[in-house]
């Protein structure tokens, strides 16, 4: 479903990313584990077009998405929840999800919205910036969620997140992928959550993706020395 191919990205002249390669199947989880700085943020922001690719390519379902704009990768089955999650402060909860809702024909949420998330039917009329993180990051995903996505990706979803709510935005993630198969491709620090909701693991270091486990074969101990500083 998503297929990335030696992807290079700069910064000027300083190159950033030195050729990725990953693929992940439809109904398939990946996480993408490393420490702060090894290139993760790169690496999503090229596959939503934010930041361009310098070589190779990028396919969803089949079809090269790797020079488009990010409108057009949303319109092809792409969906970003970025790192810091990014909500409208001033918006609602409402508001802000509608605005994954523009380019829809229906522009009511659908209900299994508010199924995944009870939380944000609770707060629907609060306005974004009032919400705790962890019910941002919820309101993030079904933003993305609301573009109906081939492939979603999660840009360190539990960062500054307590352990309770990671829990379940794992659950929800896990229900995602019941109810609609789709492709999930999320990056980590926090070894426990990816492993509840990825079915591999790769690790990234340095640009490179050095490492890579099913989810049965990870040696945990292996991954959390990539991890610690
Ligand atoms: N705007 C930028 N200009 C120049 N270099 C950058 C820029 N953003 C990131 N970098 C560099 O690119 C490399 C990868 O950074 P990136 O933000 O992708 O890491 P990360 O793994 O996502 O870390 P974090 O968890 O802190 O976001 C780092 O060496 C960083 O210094």
């Amino acid at each position: 479903m998503l297929n990335v191919s030696n992807v290079v990205v700069n910064y000027g002249q300083s190159e950033a990313l030195h050729g990725v390669s990953f693929s992940a199947r439809r109904n398939e989880a990946v996480a993408i584990m490393g420490r702060n700085g090894m290139g993760k943020t790169t690496l999503f922001k090229s596959l939503i077009g934010v930041l361009p690719l310098r070589a190779g390519s990028v396919q969803v379902d089949g079809q090269e998405v790797g020079g488009d704009e990010s409108y057009r990768r949303v319109a092809k089955g792409i969906a970003y929840v970025p790192q810091g999650r990014m909500i409208f402060p001033t918006l609602t909860v409402e508001e802000n999800i509608q605005t994954g809702l523009e380019n829809a024909k229906q522009k009511r949420i659908p209900e299994e919205i508010f199924a995944l998330f009870p939380v944000l039917w609770d707060m629907r009329r609060r306005k974004g910036g009032n919400l705790s993180g962890g019910q941002q990051q919820q309101l993030a995903i079904a933003r993305a969620l609301v573009t109906e996505p081939k492939v979603l990706l999660l840009d360190e979803p539990t960062e500054g997140i307590q352990p309770s709510i990671i829990k379940d935005i794992a659950r929800a993630l896990n229900e995602i992928r019941k109810l609609r198969q789709i492709t999930i491709v999320v990056s980590e620090q926090v070894l426990s959550f990816a492993m509840d909701v990825a079915d591999r693991l790769f690790v990234i270091e340095g640009g490179r993706l050095v490492h890579e486990s099913t989810r049965a074969e990870t040696d945990e101990a292996r991954i959390k020395q990539f991890l610690s500083v």
